[in-house]
Protein backbone atom coordinates (compact mmCIF):
# COMPACT_ATOMS: atom_id res chain seq x y z
CA UNK A 1 0.00 0.00 0.00
CA UNK A 2 3.11 2.06 0.58
CA UNK A 3 4.37 1.63 -2.65
CA UNK A 4 1.12 1.97 -4.77
CA UNK A 5 0.58 5.10 -2.90
CA UNK A 6 4.23 6.79 -3.47
CA UNK A 7 4.83 7.77 0.33
CA UNK A 8 8.39 8.35 0.79
CA UNK A 9 8.21 7.78 4.78
CA UNK A 10 5.63 6.03 7.05
CA UNK A 11 5.13 6.73 11.24
CA UNK A 12 4.64 3.79 13.19
CA UNK A 13 5.31 3.47 16.45
CA UNK A 14 6.83 0.04 18.79
CA UNK A 15 5.05 -2.06 21.37
CA UNK A 16 6.94 -1.43 24.59
CA UNK A 17 5.93 -5.30 25.59
CA UNK A 18 6.68 -6.51 22.17
CA UNK A 19 10.14 -5.72 22.71
CA UNK A 20 10.74 -5.93 26.45
CA UNK A 21 8.26 -8.09 28.09
CA UNK A 22 8.10 -7.64 31.24
CA UNK A 23 8.57 -3.84 30.88
CA UNK A 24 12.00 -3.47 32.60
CA UNK A 25 15.03 -3.76 30.57
CA UNK A 26 16.46 -6.74 31.65
CA UNK A 27 14.90 -8.78 29.29
CA UNK A 28 15.16 -8.29 25.73
CA UNK A 29 12.37 -10.33 23.07
CA UNK A 30 14.16 -11.92 20.04
CA UNK A 31 11.22 -12.14 18.06
CA UNK A 32 10.17 -8.79 18.50
CA UNK A 33 13.37 -7.17 17.81
CA UNK A 34 13.47 -9.47 14.90
CA UNK A 35 9.57 -8.43 13.69
CA UNK A 36 10.14 -4.79 13.88
CA UNK A 37 13.83 -5.14 12.13
CA UNK A 38 11.79 -7.01 9.05
CA UNK A 39 9.38 -4.33 8.77
CA UNK A 40 11.78 -1.01 8.46
CA UNK A 41 13.91 -3.57 6.18
CA UNK A 42 11.18 -3.92 3.78
CA UNK A 43 10.44 -0.17 3.98
CA UNK A 44 13.86 1.22 3.50
CA UNK A 45 14.58 -1.77 0.48
CA UNK A 46 11.75 0.90 -1.04
CA UNK A 47 13.06 4.30 0.04
CA UNK A 48 10.37 4.82 2.54
CA UNK A 49 12.18 6.66 5.34
CA UNK A 50 10.52 5.19 9.01
CA UNK A 51 9.20 7.76 11.37
CA UNK A 52 9.36 5.65 14.80
CA UNK A 53 6.89 6.89 17.92
CA UNK A 54 8.41 4.76 21.19
CA UNK A 55 4.81 5.04 23.08
CA UNK A 56 1.49 5.22 21.34
CA UNK A 57 -0.55 4.30 24.52
CA UNK A 58 0.33 1.05 25.02
CA UNK A 59 2.09 0.56 28.10
CA UNK A 60 3.52 -3.12 29.64
CA UNK A 61 1.27 -4.34 32.42
CA UNK A 62 3.59 -4.58 34.81
CA UNK A 63 4.46 -1.09 34.74
CA UNK A 64 0.78 -0.41 34.61
CA UNK A 65 0.48 -2.61 37.80
CA UNK A 66 2.82 -0.27 39.33
CA UNK A 67 1.35 2.77 38.91
CA UNK A 68 2.61 3.61 35.27
CA UNK A 69 3.07 7.38 34.22
CA UNK A 70 1.99 7.45 38.06
CA UNK A 71 5.31 6.13 39.71
CA UNK A 72 7.72 8.61 40.05
CA UNK A 73 10.37 5.40 38.35
CA UNK A 74 8.35 5.99 35.38
CA UNK A 75 11.42 8.36 33.56
CA UNK A 76 13.89 5.57 34.12
CA UNK A 77 11.88 3.10 32.85
CA UNK A 78 11.39 4.93 29.53
CA UNK A 79 14.62 5.77 29.16
CA UNK A 80 16.01 2.06 29.53
CA UNK A 81 13.51 1.04 27.29
CA UNK A 82 14.56 3.93 24.40
CA UNK A 83 17.96 3.14 24.67
CA UNK A 84 17.17 -0.38 23.43
CA UNK A 85 15.26 0.57 20.95
CA UNK A 86 17.78 3.13 19.76
CA UNK A 87 20.57 0.72 19.86
CA UNK A 88 18.79 -2.35 17.93
CA UNK A 89 17.32 0.24 15.81
CA UNK A 90 18.85 3.87 14.84
CA UNK A 91 21.38 2.71 12.84
CA UNK A 92 18.49 2.76 9.86
CA UNK A 93 15.85 4.89 12.11
CA UNK A 94 16.63 8.28 11.76
CA UNK A 95 13.17 9.96 13.05
CA UNK A 96 12.44 9.09 16.81
CA UNK A 97 9.27 10.60 18.62
CA UNK A 98 9.20 9.76 22.12
CA UNK A 99 5.40 10.17 22.78
CA UNK A 100 2.45 10.25 21.11
CA UNK A 101 -0.16 12.77 22.06
CA UNK A 102 0.61 13.25 26.28
CA UNK A 103 -3.08 15.09 26.68
CA UNK A 104 -4.64 11.61 25.31
CA UNK A 105 -2.32 9.71 27.56
CA UNK A 106 -2.44 12.03 30.93
CA UNK A 107 -6.04 13.69 30.61
CA UNK A 108 -7.78 10.93 28.98
CA UNK A 109 -5.95 8.34 30.90
CA UNK A 110 -5.52 9.40 34.32
CA UNK A 111 -7.91 12.44 34.38
CA UNK A 112 -11.31 12.12 32.41
CA UNK A 113 -11.24 8.36 32.60
CA UNK A 114 -11.81 8.16 29.12
CA UNK A 115 -9.01 5.81 27.84
CA UNK A 116 -6.50 3.28 29.43
CA UNK A 117 -6.09 3.33 32.13
CA UNK A 118 -9.52 4.82 32.85
CA UNK A 119 -8.18 6.32 36.15
CA UNK A 120 -10.55 8.18 37.49
CA UNK A 121 -7.78 11.07 39.66
CA UNK A 122 -9.85 13.91 37.97
CA UNK A 123 -8.05 16.98 40.23
CA UNK A 124 -4.33 15.63 40.20
CA UNK A 125 -3.66 12.96 37.55
CA UNK A 126 -3.10 14.53 34.36
CA UNK A 127 -0.82 17.42 36.42
CA UNK A 128 1.28 14.33 38.13
CA UNK A 129 0.96 12.52 34.39
CA UNK A 130 2.26 15.77 32.78
CA UNK A 131 4.94 16.02 34.40
CA UNK A 132 6.88 12.45 34.68
CA UNK A 133 5.79 12.44 30.96
CA UNK A 134 7.64 15.22 30.10
CA UNK A 135 10.66 13.95 32.60
CA UNK A 136 10.71 10.69 30.71
CA UNK A 137 10.86 12.45 27.37
CA UNK A 138 14.01 14.59 28.43
CA UNK A 139 16.20 11.76 29.31
CA UNK A 140 14.89 9.67 26.31
CA UNK A 141 16.43 12.53 24.52
CA UNK A 142 19.54 13.08 26.57
CA UNK A 143 20.26 9.21 25.89
CA UNK A 144 19.75 9.77 22.35
CA UNK A 145 21.47 12.42 22.11
CA UNK A 146 24.68 11.97 24.12
CA UNK A 147 25.20 8.04 23.14
CA UNK A 148 23.25 7.08 19.27
CA UNK A 149 23.22 10.55 18.12
CA UNK A 150 26.99 11.42 17.49
CA UNK A 151 26.95 7.74 15.67
CA UNK A 152 23.51 7.50 14.37
CA UNK A 153 23.03 11.09 13.35
CA UNK A 154 18.94 11.17 13.76
CA UNK A 155 16.71 13.57 15.27
CA UNK A 156 14.23 12.88 18.14
CA UNK A 157 11.11 14.98 19.23
CA UNK A 158 7.60 14.82 20.57
CA UNK A 159 4.22 14.50 18.78
CA UNK A 160 1.88 16.07 20.82
CA UNK A 161 -2.07 16.41 19.89
CA UNK A 162 -2.60 20.09 18.87
CA UNK A 163 -6.22 21.03 17.69
CA UNK A 164 -6.59 24.92 16.89
CA UNK A 165 -8.72 27.05 19.94
CA UNK A 166 -9.41 30.22 18.65
CA UNK A 167 -11.37 32.81 20.79
CA UNK A 168 -15.33 32.90 20.11
CA UNK A 169 -15.20 36.79 20.14
CA UNK A 170 -12.92 39.24 19.82
CA UNK A 171 -12.86 40.31 23.94
CA UNK A 172 -10.18 40.02 26.52
CA UNK A 173 -12.58 37.62 28.60
CA UNK A 174 -12.74 35.34 25.79
CA UNK A 175 -9.07 35.97 24.62
CA UNK A 176 -8.03 34.83 27.57
CA UNK A 177 -10.32 32.02 27.83
CA UNK A 178 -9.11 30.71 24.98
CA UNK A 179 -5.34 31.40 26.16
CA UNK A 180 -6.26 29.04 29.30
CA UNK A 181 -8.03 26.34 26.73
CA UNK A 182 -4.71 26.10 24.75
CA UNK A 183 -2.70 25.75 27.49
CA UNK A 184 -4.74 22.90 29.28
CA UNK A 185 -5.20 20.86 25.63
CA UNK A 186 -1.30 21.23 24.93
CA UNK A 187 0.61 23.86 26.86
CA UNK A 188 1.11 21.79 29.68
CA UNK A 189 3.35 19.09 27.56
CA UNK A 190 4.78 21.57 24.78
CA UNK A 191 6.27 24.43 27.44
CA UNK A 192 8.12 23.15 29.40
CA UNK A 193 9.75 21.33 26.51
CA UNK A 194 9.48 24.85 23.98
CA UNK A 195 9.42 27.83 25.87
CA UNK A 196 12.30 29.87 27.05
CA UNK A 197 11.07 29.65 30.95
CA UNK A 198 10.33 26.01 30.78
CA UNK A 199 8.22 24.57 33.41
CA UNK A 200 3.90 23.95 33.53
CA UNK A 201 2.19 27.24 31.63
CA UNK A 202 2.32 30.16 34.06
CA UNK A 203 -1.13 31.51 33.88
CA UNK A 204 -2.61 28.14 34.44
CA UNK A 205 0.33 26.89 36.98
CA UNK A 206 -1.53 30.23 38.70
CA UNK A 207 -4.86 29.46 38.50
CA UNK A 208 -4.91 25.84 39.71
CA UNK A 209 -2.55 26.95 43.21
CA UNK A 210 -5.39 29.60 43.60
CA UNK A 211 -7.89 26.74 43.20
CA UNK A 212 -6.34 24.22 45.29
CA UNK A 213 -5.67 26.17 48.26
CA UNK A 214 -9.09 27.57 47.74
CA UNK A 215 -10.06 23.89 47.66
CA UNK A 216 -8.37 22.76 50.80
CA UNK A 217 -5.22 21.24 49.40
CA UNK A 218 -1.67 21.55 51.07
CA UNK A 219 -0.46 22.44 48.06
CA UNK A 220 -1.02 23.33 44.14
CA UNK A 221 -2.41 20.04 42.99
CA UNK A 222 -0.19 20.87 39.63
CA UNK A 223 3.33 19.50 40.61
CA UNK A 224 6.33 22.02 40.21
CA UNK A 225 9.59 21.49 37.99
CA UNK A 226 12.23 22.65 40.43
CA UNK A 227 14.79 25.38 38.42
CA UNK A 228 17.32 22.21 38.35
CA UNK A 229 14.26 20.51 36.44
CA UNK A 230 13.52 23.39 34.36
CA UNK A 231 16.68 23.35 32.73
CA UNK A 232 16.82 19.83 32.07
CA UNK A 233 13.80 19.53 29.83
CA UNK A 234 14.00 22.98 27.96
CA UNK A 235 15.20 22.71 24.42
CA UNK A 236 14.64 18.57 24.41
CA UNK A 237 13.67 18.26 21.24
CA UNK A 238 14.57 18.54 17.57
CA UNK A 239 11.18 19.08 16.30
CA UNK A 240 7.92 19.28 17.23
CA UNK A 241 5.27 16.63 16.12
CA UNK A 242 1.87 18.10 15.85
CA UNK A 243 -1.12 15.45 15.69
CA UNK A 244 -3.89 18.19 13.77
CA UNK A 245 -7.79 17.18 13.10
CA UNK A 246 -9.73 20.14 14.31
CA UNK A 247 -10.68 23.33 15.88
CA UNK A 248 -13.29 24.87 18.20
CA UNK A 249 -13.97 28.38 18.90
CA UNK A 250 -14.15 29.26 23.32
CA UNK A 251 -15.75 31.37 25.23
CA UNK A 252 -15.15 32.49 28.77
CA UNK A 253 -19.08 32.75 29.34
CA UNK A 254 -20.89 30.24 26.52
CA UNK A 255 -21.25 27.09 25.87
CA UNK A 256 -20.33 25.58 29.19
CA UNK A 257 -21.05 21.95 30.23
CA UNK A 258 -20.55 20.56 33.59
CA UNK A 259 -17.37 18.72 34.53
CA UNK A 260 -15.95 16.94 37.87
CA UNK A 261 -14.91 19.22 40.57
CA UNK A 262 -11.78 19.21 40.59
CA UNK A 263 -10.76 18.45 37.44
CA UNK A 264 -8.10 20.55 34.50
CA UNK A 265 -11.78 21.33 32.64
CA UNK A 266 -13.05 22.90 36.15
CA UNK A 267 -9.93 24.67 36.53
CA UNK A 268 -10.14 26.70 33.27
CA UNK A 269 -13.44 26.92 33.69
CA UNK A 270 -14.25 27.79 29.87
CA UNK A 271 -16.62 27.07 26.83
CA UNK A 272 -16.53 25.61 23.70
CA UNK A 273 -18.36 25.53 20.45
CA UNK A 274 -18.00 24.26 16.90
CA UNK A 275 -19.89 25.94 14.50
CA UNK A 276 -22.62 24.14 12.69
CA UNK A 277 -21.56 24.85 9.08
CA UNK A 278 -18.46 23.40 9.77
CA UNK A 279 -19.08 19.38 8.46
CA UNK A 280 -19.22 16.44 10.52
CA UNK A 281 -17.32 13.10 10.48
CA UNK A 282 -18.42 9.92 12.07
CA UNK A 283 -15.92 11.16 15.08
CA UNK A 284 -17.80 13.16 17.39
CA UNK A 285 -15.07 15.16 18.08
CA UNK A 286 -13.69 15.57 14.42
CA UNK A 287 -15.33 18.62 12.12
CA UNK A 288 -14.02 20.32 9.95
CA UNK A 289 -12.65 23.76 10.41
CA UNK A 290 -11.10 26.46 8.12
CA UNK A 291 -7.47 26.97 8.03
CA UNK A 292 -6.95 25.01 11.13
CA UNK A 293 -3.40 23.88 10.30
CA UNK A 294 -2.54 27.41 9.62
CA UNK A 295 -3.85 28.98 13.12
CA UNK A 296 -2.27 25.84 14.88
CA UNK A 297 1.33 26.64 13.46
CA UNK A 298 1.52 29.97 12.88
CA UNK A 299 0.90 30.33 16.41
CA UNK A 300 3.32 27.96 17.52
CA UNK A 301 5.87 29.40 15.50
CA UNK A 302 5.67 32.55 16.89
CA UNK A 303 5.09 31.38 20.37
CA UNK A 304 7.77 28.99 20.58
CA UNK A 305 10.76 30.92 18.12
CA UNK A 306 10.45 28.83 15.07
CA UNK A 307 11.21 25.30 15.72
CA UNK A 308 10.55 22.40 13.43
CA UNK A 309 7.68 20.98 12.93
CA UNK A 310 6.17 17.58 11.34
CA UNK A 311 2.75 16.94 11.23
CA UNK A 312 2.58 13.74 12.39
CA UNK A 313 -1.30 12.69 11.89
CA UNK A 314 -4.16 14.45 10.19
CA UNK A 315 -7.60 12.78 8.85
CA UNK A 316 -10.93 11.94 8.76
CA UNK A 317 -13.29 9.20 10.06
CA UNK A 318 -16.57 8.04 8.28
CA UNK A 319 -18.94 5.11 9.22
CA UNK A 320 -17.95 1.39 8.63
CA UNK A 321 -20.53 1.40 5.45
CA UNK A 322 -19.52 4.52 4.06
CA UNK A 323 -18.92 4.46 0.34
CA UNK A 324 -15.65 3.87 -0.74
CA UNK A 325 -15.93 6.74 -2.63
CA UNK A 326 -15.43 9.17 0.01
CA UNK A 327 -15.54 12.64 -1.00
CA UNK A 328 -15.56 13.68 2.40
CA UNK A 329 -12.55 12.55 3.13
CA UNK A 330 -11.30 13.81 0.02
CA UNK A 331 -12.27 17.23 0.95
CA UNK A 332 -11.02 17.47 4.38
CA UNK A 333 -7.72 16.61 3.16
CA UNK A 334 -7.72 19.33 0.08
CA UNK A 335 -8.49 21.39 2.70
CA UNK A 336 -5.66 20.50 5.28
CA UNK A 337 -3.20 20.65 2.17
CA UNK A 338 -3.99 23.91 1.13
CA UNK A 339 -3.43 24.87 5.20
CA UNK A 340 -0.28 23.08 4.61
CA UNK A 341 0.66 25.47 2.13
CA UNK A 342 -0.51 28.44 3.55
CA UNK A 343 1.54 27.35 6.67
CA UNK A 344 4.53 27.02 4.30
CA UNK A 345 4.22 30.48 2.84
CA UNK A 346 3.96 32.07 6.32
CA UNK A 347 7.60 30.86 7.14
CA UNK A 348 6.66 27.90 9.25
CA UNK A 349 9.68 25.55 9.16
CA UNK A 350 7.43 22.82 8.32
CA UNK A 351 9.25 19.55 7.22
CA UNK A 352 6.67 16.57 6.36
CA UNK A 353 3.10 15.55 6.51
CA UNK A 354 1.78 12.57 7.55
CA UNK A 355 -2.31 11.17 6.84
CA UNK A 356 -3.82 9.16 9.44
CA UNK A 357 -4.25 6.19 8.38
CA UNK A 358 -2.69 4.17 5.80
CA UNK A 359 -5.38 2.19 6.75
CA UNK A 360 -8.69 1.17 8.82
CA UNK A 361 -7.35 0.35 12.30
CA UNK A 362 -8.81 -0.51 15.61
CA UNK A 363 -9.66 2.93 16.84
CA UNK A 364 -9.06 2.95 20.44
CA UNK A 365 -12.52 3.28 22.61
CA UNK A 366 -14.14 3.17 19.46
CA UNK A 367 -13.21 -0.15 18.01
CA UNK A 368 -13.86 -0.63 14.30
CA UNK A 369 -16.73 1.81 14.19
CA UNK A 370 -14.84 4.83 12.88
CA UNK A 371 -12.70 4.41 9.67
CA UNK A 372 -9.57 6.60 9.29
CA UNK A 373 -8.09 4.82 6.61
CA UNK A 374 -7.54 5.84 2.97
CA UNK A 375 -7.28 1.70 2.28
CA UNK A 376 -10.78 0.14 3.61
CA UNK A 377 -10.11 -3.38 5.33
CA UNK A 378 -12.53 -5.84 5.83
CA UNK A 379 -12.19 -7.25 9.11
CA UNK A 380 -14.61 -9.75 8.52
CA UNK A 381 -12.81 -11.30 6.01
CA UNK A 382 -9.97 -13.56 7.78
CA UNK A 383 -7.54 -11.98 5.27
CA UNK A 384 -8.47 -8.80 6.24
CA UNK A 385 -8.95 -7.54 2.87
CA UNK A 386 -7.84 -4.30 1.99
CA UNK A 387 -9.22 -1.65 -1.16
CA UNK A 388 -8.22 1.70 -1.70
CA UNK A 389 -11.12 4.17 -1.25
CA UNK A 390 -11.37 7.03 -3.54
CA UNK A 391 -9.19 9.52 -1.15
CA UNK A 392 -6.25 6.52 -1.58
CA UNK A 393 -6.28 7.54 -5.51
CA UNK A 394 -6.47 11.19 -5.18
CA UNK A 395 -3.82 11.26 -2.10
CA UNK A 396 -1.33 9.66 -5.01
CA UNK A 397 -2.19 12.03 -7.48
CA UNK A 398 -1.81 15.00 -5.08
CA UNK A 399 1.72 13.74 -3.87
CA UNK A 400 3.02 12.80 -7.34
CA UNK A 401 1.83 16.56 -8.83
CA UNK A 402 1.34 18.43 -6.25
CA UNK A 403 -1.39 19.65 -7.64
CA UNK A 404 -4.30 19.89 -4.91
CA UNK A 405 -7.38 20.53 -5.88
CA UNK A 406 -7.14 19.11 -9.60
CA UNK A 407 -10.67 17.01 -10.14
CA UNK A 408 -9.93 13.01 -10.72
CA UNK A 409 -12.34 10.64 -11.64
CA UNK A 410 -11.82 6.97 -10.25
CA UNK A 411 -11.16 5.47 -13.44
CA UNK A 412 -8.33 8.04 -14.53
CA UNK A 413 -6.85 7.45 -11.79
CA UNK A 414 -3.14 5.79 -11.48
CA UNK A 415 -3.14 2.97 -8.79
CA UNK A 416 0.24 1.23 -10.27
CA UNK A 417 3.28 0.45 -8.56
CA UNK A 418 5.87 3.24 -9.91
CA UNK A 419 8.86 1.04 -10.62
CA UNK A 420 11.03 3.77 -8.85
CA UNK A 421 9.87 3.61 -6.19
C1 LIG B 1 -7.69 9.19 15.08
C2 LIG B 1 -6.33 9.20 15.72
O1 LIG B 1 -6.36 10.18 16.75
C3 LIG B 1 -5.23 10.31 17.56
O2 LIG B 1 -5.72 10.73 18.78
C4 LIG B 1 -6.55 11.82 18.91
C5 LIG B 1 -7.55 11.73 19.84
C6 LIG B 1 -8.39 12.80 20.07
C7 LIG B 1 -8.22 13.96 19.37
N1 LIG B 1 -9.09 15.03 19.61
O3 LIG B 1 -8.98 16.04 18.98
O4 LIG B 1 -9.99 14.93 20.44
C8 LIG B 1 -7.22 14.05 18.43
C9 LIG B 1 -6.38 12.96 18.20
C10 LIG B 1 -4.38 9.06 17.85
O5 LIG B 1 -3.02 9.41 17.97
C11 LIG B 1 -4.53 7.96 16.81
O6 LIG B 1 -4.14 6.73 17.37
C12 LIG B 1 -5.94 7.86 16.31
O7 LIG B 1 -6.78 7.50 17.36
Amino acid sequence: MMRELGLDAYRFSLSWSRILPNGLANKVSDAGVEFYNNYIDEMIKYGIKPMVTLYHWDLPQKLQDLGGFMNPLFPEWFEDYARVVFEKFGDRVKHWITFNEPREICFEGYGSATKAPILNATDVGVYYCAKNLVMGHARAYYAYVNDFKPSQEGVCGITISVNWFGALTDSEEDQFAAEMKRQAEWGLYAEPIFSEEGGFPKELAEIVAKKSAEQGYPRSRMPEFSDEEKDFVKGTADFLGVNHYTAGLVSATEYKTHHPVPSLYDDIDVGSYTPPEWPKSASSWLKLAPNSIYNALTHLHKKYNGPIFYITENGWSSPPEADILDDDRIRYYRAALNSVLDTLEAGVDLRGYMAWSLMDNFEWMEGYTERFGLYRVNFSDPGRERTPRKSAFVYKQIIKSRMIDEEYEPDTLDMTIDEGN
